[in-house]
């Protein structure tokens, strides 16, 4: 087979990248191209007339990803906006594999391969694709009003606006060009320095917040679901359904104005009505939904789930990715890829093959797309390892928090070092913790730096690539579900291969546990994070393995002291004051540890889950009793306090923290108590709903 025999280099050249592209209005011209950086080569661009018919990326250590034109033609890259997508490497022929592989293996920079009659033309090709080779990285977005304007800069740093997420959500009243051009006169007439009213006032008469969202009462919605009956304690089950009755206040569509001006809106239309987390953030967010599907299962609202991953699948359809959130801004950075897992929990729910099959490439797509752009290879040993990191470059700070970002990036004396700074910000935010020591790489390699010491694209996370695992073994599944055993075989090969490197990479066998990996220090980042135990939770590691290491991975976990606390598990033991940080509980890590440790499968450590889980609901009805609202993450030190830190304030809602109550009550609420006593007549004051959005 073709790519089984790719790149058998015989010097360690591992870190090199070769792209080649075939154009298919050129169908004998190839364009090679290799670079001997750590990083992947810039963007391949789409050209007029010349659209590449398929495009990879490829390193000597990662043949698998090659695969043959005849396959990898039945994705049709044409006219996808997503600028990650166009990368790579593309064969057409045996022949032309061979000369590819000589190429890369020599180290070949810049080589063409062509017919004579092609000459002229890929000699214009050349020096185009030279000149966007050394083009910048691109904007946040194609929506200069919301990614890359004097507008935007002009607005969110008068200080207008207490949070930078307000402006980008808001709408145009016109289309974009009339406001830049209206707003070019008023730098023109202020001399390029308009006071902060004359800002306010321009964004008085431009924008308005009228609304790209309905409220949307899910139909699906039930008062009073099954699950409720399964709950012993009182208190725990009128929780159980005052959280319940929180889904229709969450509940969102888009209106249909944004379907037909898009270019008025930052939001990405969807079809469906889906389920915010609340607050401020009022579109889907990828990995939240996860926990939101976790909790609408539990509900019973199976039509909802299939609409909210309808929603998810139409934004890979759209962008070629999930987004970290369905705003345009958020379009060149993801989050923890956890689409194909969805998928699972729906299915497991509903064994709706047909919804599968309908999607199966969809989700392919998607892990094609982390295959295609954020995979790395990198030495230890002299051996190479290929695994993924977070990577989301683009041009300039988060529009959403343009703000902090840019008066943060002043701190550093270069353009090209404040770039970087706002890849890492970019990087940390599509990890889903943003922001965290986890992410601070000091001067000593240690997680104690400040914010500037951001590095997450320095970083291999646990949890990533432990999703990844995951994702690339439920495809497997499904493929094989769905009678397609070459598709299947070649998802469940790399899933083996990802599970074989997170062990040689990512496990620790001195300390029992496992832990990120530092690129630029070449070590293990030996701190405490619910993420060490992510493989886990998400089965990325065979379970011979966790039967033989389930005692000293409960023992690190228990040294650790994370377990110790009132309120939660901590997200770290070092107060940053960041909000992904100590001492912050946040829902989606407490579940994570809960089902790390059922998954030890040890008398010990399901009990320990039990306990953490009853500590978790207890703390969230603490919490509920006293705000009769839920919030985004909370305090251990405190059962119930709301939590703090980072760059905008806590929110309430909310779809995740919502999501794991309900999952732990339908798991656990035969046996767990809502107090020690058990004083099951002590009814607590109305737990009526006072919850907004
Ligand atoms: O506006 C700042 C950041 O806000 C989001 O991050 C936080 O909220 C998300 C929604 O609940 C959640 O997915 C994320 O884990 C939180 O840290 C947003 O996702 C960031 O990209 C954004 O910069």
């Amino acid at each position: 087979m073709l790519q089984e025999e790719f790149f058998a280099c015989p010097t360690k050249c591992c870190s090199v990248y070769t792209q080649v592209v075939i154009f298919d209005s050129l169908p004998n011209l190839i364009y090679v191209h290799s670079s001997s950086s750590s990083s992947v080569p810039a963007p391949f661009p789409h050209l007029d007339g010349l659209g590449p018919s398929v495009v990879r990326v490829a390193t000597d250590a990662a043949p698998r990803w090659i695969i043959p034109a005849s396959r990898a033609r039945s994705r049709n890259l044409e006219g996808r906006p997503g600028r990650r997508v166009l990368h790579g490497v593309l064969l057409r022929s045996q022949g032309v594999l061979r000369v590819v592989l000589l190429l890369h293996c020599i180290g070949a920079i810049r080589v063409s391969v062509f017919r004579p009659f092609y000459k002229m033309k890929l000699l214009v090709l050349v020096l185009a694709l030279s000149a966007v080779y050394a083009e910048e990285i691109p904007p946040s977005c194609d929506k200069p009003v919301y990614c890359d304007s004097k507008l935007l800069h002009a607005v969110q740093l008068s200080g207008i606006f207490e949070d930078s997420k307000t402006f980008v959500d808001l709408e145009l009243k016109n289309d974009a060009n009339t406001t830049l051009a209206a707003f070019d006169d008023l730098l023109n007439k202020t001399n390029n320095n308009p006071t902060k009213p004359q800002i306010e006032e321009f964004v008085d008469e431009h924008f308005s917040s009228v609304g790209e969202l309905d409220n949307w009462t899910p139909p699906d919605y039930n008062a009073h679901p099954a699950f409720l009956a399964g709950i012993r304690d009182e208190r725990f089950r009128d929780f159980g359904k005052a959280v319940n009755d929180i889904w229709p206040i969450l509940g969102r569509k888009v209106k249909s104005i944004v379907f037909e001006q898009p270019d008025r809106f930052s939001l990405i239309p969807v079809h469906n009505g889906f389920i915010i987390p609340g607050g401020r953030f009022t579109e889907l967010y990828y990995w939240d939904t996860y926990w939101i599907i976790e909790g609408l299962l539990v509900s019973g609202m199976h039509e909802t789930v299939k609409g909210v991953i309808k929603n998810l699948l139409e934004l890979v359809k759209i962008v070629g990715h999930v987004p970290n959130g369905s705003r345009w801004y958020y379009k060149e950075r993801s989050q923890p890829p956890l689409l194909s897992a969805m998928m699972s929990l729906y299915i497991r729910a509903t064994n709706d093959i047909k919804f599968l099959k309908e999607n199966i490439e969809v989700l392919e797509e998607e892990l094609e797309y982390w295959l295609d752009t954020q995979l790395i290879t990198f030495n230890i040993c002299d051996r190479a390892y290929t695994l993924l990191r977070y990577n989301a470059p683009s041009a300039g700070p988060r529009p959403e928090s343009y703000y902090e970002d840019y008066t943060n990036a002043q701190n550093f004396d270069t353009k090209e070092r404040q770039q970087e700074f706002y890849t890492d910000l970019k990087s940390a935010a599509e990890s889903g913790w943003d922001f965290s020591t986890r992410w601070f790489i000091n001067k000593d390699g240690n997680n104690n730096g400040t914010f500037l010491t951001l590095r997450a694209s320095k970083i291999i996370p646990v949890d990533l690539n432990a999703i990844f695992a995951n994702a690339l073994k439920k495809v497997a599944h499904f493929q094989a579900l769905l009678h397609n055993r070459r598709k299947g075989a070649h998802w469940a090969y790399l899933a083996k291969q990802w599970r074989n490197t997170i062990k040689e990479v990512l496990w620790n066998n001195e300390d029992g546990i496992w832990y990120d990996w530092d690129l630029e220090n070449k070590r293990h980042r030996k701190f405490f994070y619910p993420s060490n135990v992510a493989p886990l939770w998400m089965g990325a590691v065979d379970k011979e393995f966790v039967k033989m290491n389930a005692p000293r991975i409960l023992d690190w976990l228990v040294k650790s002291k994370g377990l110790d606390y009132p309120g939660g598990i901590p997200t770290s033991l070092i107060q940053s004051g960041e909000q992904w940080d100590f001492p912050n509980a946040w829902p989606p890590l407490v579940s994570l540890v809960v089902n790390a440790l059922e998954a030890l499968e040890t008398k010990e450590s399901v009990q320990k889950a039990r306990k953490v889980a009853q500590t978790w609901l207890r703390a969230c009805l603490k919490g509920f009793s006293t705000n009769k609202q839920m919030f985004e993450k909370y305090d251990v030190v405190q059962p119930g306090k709301i939590g703090g830190g980072g760059e905008y304030n806590v929110q309430t809602g909310f779809g995740w923290s919502n999501g794991v109550v309900l999952e732990f009550l339908a798991k656990y609420g035969r046996v767990v108590t809502s107090q020690d006593s058990a004083d099951l007549s002590v009814i607590p004051a109305n737990l009526s709903n006072n919850t907004s959005a």
